[in-house]
Order: C-alpha cells, then sequence, then structure tokens
C-alpha cells in the first residue's frame, strides 16, 4: 500500500524517510527548492533516500494512507482549500495542537473536511531527528475503527519504529496537544532559575490538569498515562530537542526567540484556556503558558500567580 506524507517539515520528513524503507512513499511540500540535495535544511544532517519521491504537486499524493504533518494551527486552511482530494482515503493526524479557530483537534478537523475518510492520529514521544537516524521509538496510533488500526499500526510500523493501538482518538490526541503546552511551562521554570523540584511539581500538577482536561472531552484516562500523554510530557518536559521546552527556557530567562519556530503550544495554551472556561475546568498551568505567549502576564508574577493558589488536596 502507498503512502503521501503531506508537509515537509522536520517530522513529515522524518516519516517519510523511514518509511520509504518498505513502501512507495512521496512526500509533499510546498516550498521544496532544496528538493535536489536530497537533504532537507529543516532536518540537517539526513540524506533523502532515492526511493523517496518529493513533490510540491498535490495531485501525485494521492495514496492509500496519506499522513498530514502540518502545525495544526495551519491544518484547518490546508483542508478547507485541498480537503476534497483526500476524502475516502485514510487520513492520519501527526499535528500536537488544538486549533484556535475552532477549539477541536486534528482529527475533527479532517472529519469535517473529508467525512468519508478514515481518521488517525499518530502521536508519542518521538524527535523528528531521532526517528530519521533510525533510534528506537514507539509511538501511538489510534483510529476508531480497530480494523483500520491494525492495519495502519501494521503499515506503518518498523524495525525501529513501533507503533501500539488504540481506539481513543481523543486521548491520544489531547495527550501530544497538552503536553506542549506543559513543556513550555517545564521551560520557564527552568529558563527561571526555578530549578529541578520546581519543574517536577510542574510536569505533575501539568499533568493533572491534562487528564481533568481529556476526560471531560472524551479521553479515558489510561490513555493519558501511555505514550501519547505521560511519555511525551515526560520527553518534551526534559529534552533540550524540543522546541516547546526551549521557547519557555528563553520565556523564562527574559531571552528572544527564533521567529518562525514551530512552537505548537503557545497558540494550543490559549485554545485550552478558552475551552477550560467554556467546561468550567481548572487549568491553572495552561492559563498560565497563555498568559505568558500572549505577553498579558510577566514572568516575575508568574511564580506567585501558582504559589498564592489556594491550598487543597493533591
Ligand atoms: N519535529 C518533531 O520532532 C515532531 C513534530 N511533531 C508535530 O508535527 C507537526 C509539524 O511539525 P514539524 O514538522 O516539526 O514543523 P516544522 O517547523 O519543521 O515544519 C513545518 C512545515 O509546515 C509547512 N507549512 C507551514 N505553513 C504551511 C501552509 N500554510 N501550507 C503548507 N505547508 C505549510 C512549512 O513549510 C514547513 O515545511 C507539529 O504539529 C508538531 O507538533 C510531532 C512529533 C515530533
Ligand atoms: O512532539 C515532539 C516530541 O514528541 C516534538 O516536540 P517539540 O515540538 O517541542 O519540538
Amino acid at each position: 500500500m502507498s503512502v503521501a506524507v503531506i508537509g515537509a517539515g522536520a517530522f513529515g520528513t522524518a516519516l517519510a524517510v523511514v518509511l520509504a524503507g518498505k513502501a512507495p512513499v512521496t512526500l509533499w511540500g510546498r516550498d521544496i527548492g532544496w528538493a535536489g540535495t536530497r537533504e532537507n535544511p529543516r532536518l540537517p544532517g539526513i540524506r533523502l533516500p532515492d526511493s523517496l519521491r518529493v513533490t510540491d504537486a498535490l495531485q501525485d499524493c494521492l495514496a492509500d494512507t496519506v499522513l498530514l504533518a502540518l502545525p495544526a494551527q495551519v491544518l484547518g486552511g490546508f483542508l478547507a482549500e485541498q480537503g476534497q482530494l483526500f476524502d475516502g482515503r485514510r487520513l492520519v493526524s501527526c499535528a500536537k495542537g488544538i486549533d484556535l479557530a475552532s477549539l477541536t483537534g486534528p482529527s475533527a478537523l479532517i472529519g469535517a473536511a473529508c467525512p468519508q475518510a478514515t481518521v488517525a492520529v499518530l502521536t508519542g514521544p518521538s524527535f523528528a531527528a531521532d526517528i530519521a537516524r533510525g533510534l528506537p521509538t514507539a509511538l501511538t496510533l489510534a483510529c476508531a475503527d480497530p480494523q483500520a488500526a491494525q492495519s495502519l499500526q501494521h503499515q506503518l510500523s518498523t524495525g525501529a519504529l513501533r507503533l501500539y493501538r488504540t481506539t481513543d482518538v481523543p486521548g491520544a490526541e489531547l495527550g501530544g496537544a497538552l503536553k506542549n503546552v506543559i513543556a513550555i511551562a517545564a521551560g520557564a521554570a527552568i529558563g527561571a532559575g526555578y530549578g529541578d523540584s520546581a519543574r517536577a511539581s510542574i510536569v505533575t500538577r501539568g499533568f493533572a490538569e491534562m487528564v481533568r482536561l481529556a476526560t471531560a472531552l472524551g479521553a479515558r484516562a489510561e490513555t493519558l498515562a501511555g505514550l501519547s500523554g505521560l511519555g511525551d510530557l515526560v520527553l518534551t518536559c526534559t529534552s533540550d530537542q524540543s522546541r516547546n521546552f526551549r521557547y519557555g527556557l528563553a520565556l523564562g530567562a527574559g531571552r528572544d526567540f527564533a521567529a518562525g519556530t514551530t512552537v505548537e503550544g503557545a497558540a494550543t495554551a490559549r485554545a485550552v484556556t478558552a475551552l477550560a472556561v467554556r467546561m468550567g475546568i481548572e487549568m491553572p498551568v495552561s492559563n498560565l503558558v497563555a498568559g505568558l505567549a500572549e505577553g498579558r502576564i510577566a514572568m516575575e508574577h508568574a511564580l506567585d500567580i501558582l504559589l498564592n493558589r489556594p491550598l487543597k488536596e493533591e
């Protein structure tokens, strides 16, 4: 079965590189001026296999299985323009975020634009550079249809990339989106010099609010405790490879951060704040990250806001 990957950023390219070892793969990017060099500047040091086709024509991408690896905030616009091309196929969201315009996750955006498609989510702890280098990685493949989940699990697993499957699409998707927000807070705590103990509190209390919101939105709590939730939370809150964590570090230290870097947690924090208000759910860490990202809250007040909350049961 053929595979197409939409979005030639770091993650889409890494997935295309490893999957090209077992099936025909086409990688689509809107700007592929680099393609002749067989190295994507977003994934430096990785040579694309000769078998991987790179294109800027969506007509080349009408494969059985299409991985959508665009950032969460651009996916809705892309689907509004091009979604009809992909309806009826197996569409796998690889984005980790909540769309600010609709306050829904990528799977709902795909389902709305492509009502005949089989929608799945690929998520979990993995840096693009690790996957592309063939390092061992375990991810979650979520699809409401158990047979399709099993089929995609086999199609998209490789020797080093091991997929676990679940039918809990909201759980897998929300874990991946919400952990980015908490990673910004963890980075800010380290950047501000609050130390590793403070980071551990943020990760743990952050996880509690991830579970609160996700279960209210239909997720299963045990999914949040798996690779797509806790697993990815741990990775992203502890590694300098993470852009969300590094963005937090810069916020905490009062430094500028490279414009144009994909930091999904910043917009997702704002979406989470809006959802939390709508649903009457307390999300103090996420609210703080939204305030920091929007410049409404200054870093020197952030700690007081958390420490001055009423004392309560854990
Ligand atoms: N980089 C990583 O290690 C991982 C990334 N992800 C997720 O994958 C998604 C994509 O992230 P990356 O590939 O890392 O981002 P990236 O910053 O490397 O690349 C983003 C790509 O999107 C393209 N793009 C932006 N706006 C577009 C538009 N309107 N139409 C078409 N293309 C557009 C850019 O040209 C670029 O190729 C994110 O949701 C991220 O959370 C998930 C796991 C790992
Ligand atoms: O999702 C990721 C790791 O699982 C990548 O994290 P960043 O987007 O923060 O770099």
